[in-house]
């Protein structure tokens, strides 16, 4: 089934509220629901049959934005077993992993789910994402999120979905897969199990929290001998304040969340040819 995501709000459906400090509140209408905040009450019936980007008041007078929440909004604030993939760095990886639909995804571990929905979504009804994870509790709260995501909690699991509970390197069955996504403390570990499942062209992708992980991570794919030269990167988001000439960065910004190492499968039994290192004190182009 899945939720709406467009047209006026009914039973049923998720909505997200947020109050005049920006502050969110996502709850299900229910025909006599009622959404209690200190600064009073709402009555779900205020918001059933209103459109998206509707202001509602609660009986205390404080006004309230009314939207459905958008993905990045659903993965900051869904429960948590381990730590969330930050949306910038789910985008990216969506992007520069190339995660096309129809796409066959693997990913580890799941966690708490917050990268399986945008994978998910990405590969849409036609592609299918497997994703391993070795610790039950972990796997049970992404399975409560992302079925909750996709409005599905009632109906079974998602037909283009398999959560196996398990070690990736154990456990891994699949072959002539289009991506490996790997977000885990030690993804090297899985890079020959990773290589053995992708098809040639395919995509490794492994999101890392330090530099240390970074470079090991990189030594291992390299020395592989079944993938191109890894590509190594991170990406800095800065907000901007933008008041009438006061335009400047944001004095806040979150300045660290990971690094991405990305390389593409060869075809079997072929090796990539030898990197041409930059001689030491010239500042050549490779
Ligand atoms: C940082 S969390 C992943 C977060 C997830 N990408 C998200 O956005 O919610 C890392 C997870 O990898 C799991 N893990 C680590 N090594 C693994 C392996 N070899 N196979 C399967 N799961 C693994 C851990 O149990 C942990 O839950």
């Amino acid at each position: 089934m899945g939720f709406r995501r467009h047209g006026p709000f009914q039973v049923g459906d998720q909505v997200q509220l947020t109050d005049p400090k920006n502050k969110r509140h996502t709850f299900t209408l229910k025909q006599d629901g009622v959404f209690h905040t200190h600064k009073g009450a709402i009555p779900h019936s205020d918001l059933i049959g209103q459109p998206e980007g509707s202001v509602v008041r609660s009986s205390g007078g404080t006004q309230y934005l009314a939207f459905r929440h958008l993905l990045q909004d659903y993965t900051l604030a869904m429960p948590r077993g381990a730590a969330v993939i930050y949306p910038k760095d789910a985008s990216m990886i969506v992007g520069m992993a190339d995660i096309f639909p129809g796409a066959r995804v693997i990913e580890a571990g799941v966690g708490s789910g917050a990268l399986t929905c945008f994978l998910l979504r990405a590969v849409g009804p036609e592609g299918h994402v497997t994703s391993y994870e070795r610790r039950q509790d972990f796997a049970d709260v992404a399975r409560g999120n992302v079925e909750k995501f996709f409005g599905t909690e009632e109906d079974g699991p998602l037909a283009n979905w398999r959560l196996v509970v398990g070690d990736l390197v154990a456990s891994i069955d699949e072959v002539d897969v289009d991506r490996v996504i790997l977000d885990m403390l030690a993804p090297w570990e899985c890079v020959d199990a990773a290589a053995k499942a992708l098809t040639p062209g395919g995509v490794i992708c492994c999101y890392v929290a330090t530099t240390t992980q970074m470079s090991k991570t990189v030594e291992v794919i390299r020395d592989h001998g079944s993938f191109t030269e890894p590509h190594a990167w991170e990406t800095l988001v800065r907000d901007w304040h933008v008041e009438g000439l006061a335009v400047r960065p944001d004095h806040r910004m979150i300045g660290h969340t990971g690094f991405l190492v990305t390389a593409r499968r060869m075809a079997d039994g072929v090796t990539p040819p030898p990197r041409r290192r930059r001689p030491k004190g010239t500042t050549e182009e490779l």
